[in-house]
């Protein structure tokens, strides 16, 4: 097997996975062993070899594919989203009965959207109103994104270690839905629209002034350099990162 990488890519013939295929194709010091749709058996994945796949599908098909791979010593790239609390310690289970197994989980693997979340949440502790708009194609399953999720959580947080109080909102009466979703005390909106690919604005708001902090997916290239890293880093990385950030050395 030399020193070649060999990658498999699950969701294979999705609107990420499809890149991903060509990304880990023209990648050097790595070779697509495998590449799974919907169906396929993933026996396919110890048969080939694989040290890594790369997990691209649906919140309902995440969790058995990392069950399998986990349990076979395969090392996860997981872009797939709707991770809960729940999710996440059956995944930690696995992974403490496979030591030197890695799982990257990253609710973006583009670098601006990483960026977007680490600038919010250094901002959030110095403005008193923060919300989200995430901005997808309709052709998404689960709003808000994970994207979204997390930057609301990031907020959140950085929120909480500051000791700000809840944000100011006399909304009483109106339609039910119109102030979005609540994650952990910020409100998150979801626009999805035909033409969109996957974008995001965090509004931070102080006396007299704004702040928006905007990133733009223009393509499903922009996710790849980050999903290659993530290939070439998690085979030395045990255990559970939660974060491409955590890949990156951002301080
Ligand atoms: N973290 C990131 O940077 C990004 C994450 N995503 C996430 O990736 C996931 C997929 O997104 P899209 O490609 O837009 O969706 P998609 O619907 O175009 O592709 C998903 C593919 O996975 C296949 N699939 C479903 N269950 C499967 C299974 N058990 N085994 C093998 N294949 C299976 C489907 O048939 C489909 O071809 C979503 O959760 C999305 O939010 C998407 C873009 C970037
Ligand atoms: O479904 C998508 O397209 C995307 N999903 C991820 C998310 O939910 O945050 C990442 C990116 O926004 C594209």
């Amino acid at each position: 097997m030399g020193d070649t990488l060999r990658v498999a890519v699950i969701g294979a013939k999705g609107r990420i996975g499809s890149e991903a295929v060509r990304a880990v194709e023209a990648a050097a010091g790595m070779e697509l062993v495998a590449a799974l749709g919907r169906g396929d058996d993933l026996g396919e994945l110890t048969r080939t070899g694989a040290q890594v796949a790369v997990e691209l599908t649906h919140p309902d098909s995440v969790m058995e594919n990392l069950e399998f791979c986990v349990r076979n010593g395969i090392h996860g790239v997981v872009g797939t989203t709707g991770w809960t609390d729940e999710r996440l310690a059956r995944l930690t289970g696995w992974l403490a009965e496979s030591p030197g197994t890695g799982v990257l989980i990253a609710p973006n693997f583009s670098i601006g959207a990483v960026l977007t979340m680490r600038f919010a949440a250094q901002a959030a502790r110095f403005f008193e109103s923060a919300e989200v708009i995430e901005l997808h194609h309709p052709t998404k399953a689960d709003a808000p994104s994970g994207t979204a999720t997390r930057t609301a959580q990031l907020i959140a947080e950085a929120r909480r270690a500051a000791d700000l109080p809840p944000q100011p909102d006399a909304t009483t009466t109106g339609l039910p839905g119109a102030r979005g979703a609540d994650v952990d005390g910020v409100h998150v909106h979801s626009v999805r629209v035909r033409g969109l690919l996957a974008h995001q604005e965090v509004l931070l708001g102080g006396q007299g002034e704004t702040l928006t902090i905007r990133h733009d997916s223009l393509h499903h290239s922009s996710f790849m350099p980050g999903i290659l890293l993530a290939a070439r880093k998690v085979t030395g990385t045990p255990g559970l990162t939660f974060g491409l950030e955590n890949y990156l050395d951002l301080d």
